[in-house]
């Protein structure tokens, strides 16, 4: 179970998140929306440690953030990021940006990179490949090790609906607590839960 207790947020004195309360279920997949400049990625940078909020406390299995000893271990280990900002390592191919964060094997990760259409690039660097490629083979990236919570931004952004559709599918067939941030979740056929934020409050 993750928690969120009276969640506020401010950069430079302006207020962006208002007393935020919220559980996300364990292995429950959910949208955060709300229209540009509503809060959403900050909510996201929140709940997965990367910011930490002005007020309010969040928990991981009932332990808060702020005393999870290993913070970095804790994000290495049980988190996958699909943020836009995350990118991929410019001298090494797709397979290899995906082999470095796994012990996996080579034939589980080209599995991977199959079900999400990308087989074919994996010796491919990522300037050599599209901008929806390089968003896939970043999605790979993140679940690779089959993390307990992922949390991704935009994840589709650069998508069109079939790969969409993909990428989507995915996440939720995944056995983790999911939350995906996106301005649109028309595309989204199902969700266990969607959290609309309006002027950093939720409706
Ligand atoms: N690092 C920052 N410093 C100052 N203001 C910021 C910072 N990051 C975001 N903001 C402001 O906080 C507000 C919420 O931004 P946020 O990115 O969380 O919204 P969003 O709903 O994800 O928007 P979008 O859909 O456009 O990505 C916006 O007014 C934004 O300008």
């Amino acid at each position: 179970m993750l928690r969120l207790e009276h969640i506020s947020h401010s950069y430079d004195k302006e207020i962006i998140l208002q007393d935020i309360t919220l559980e996300i279920e364990p292995q429950s997949f959910n949208v955060i929306t709300g229209e540009s400049g509503s809060g959403k990625s900050t909510l996201l940078s929140i709940v997965s440690t990367l910011l930490k909020p002005t007020e309010g406390k969040l928990y991981f299995d009932g332990v808060e953030s702020e005393k999870i000893s290993d913070l970095d271990r804790f994000r290495n280990e049980k988190v996958g990021f699909v943020f836009q900002f995350h990118y991929l390592i410019s001298h090494l191919t797709v397979y290899e940006n995906i082999a470095m964060v796994t012990k996996k094997p080579k034939k589980e990760i080209l599995h991977l990179l199959e079900k999400l259409d990308i087989k074919v690039l994996a010796d491919k660097y990522p300037d050599q490949i599209s901008g929806g490629q390089r968003q896939r083979a970043a999605v790979a990236r993140a679940i690779i090790n089959e993390p307990k919570y992922i949390f991704a931004d935009e994840p589709t952004g650069n998508l069109d609906s079939v790969n969409s559709e993909t990428v989507f599918g995915l996440l939720r067939a995944l056995d983790a607590t999911v939350i995906v941030a996106t301005h649109d979740h028309s595309r989204i056929i199902s969700t266990d839960r969607v959290i609309t934020l309006k002027d950093g409050v939720l409706c």
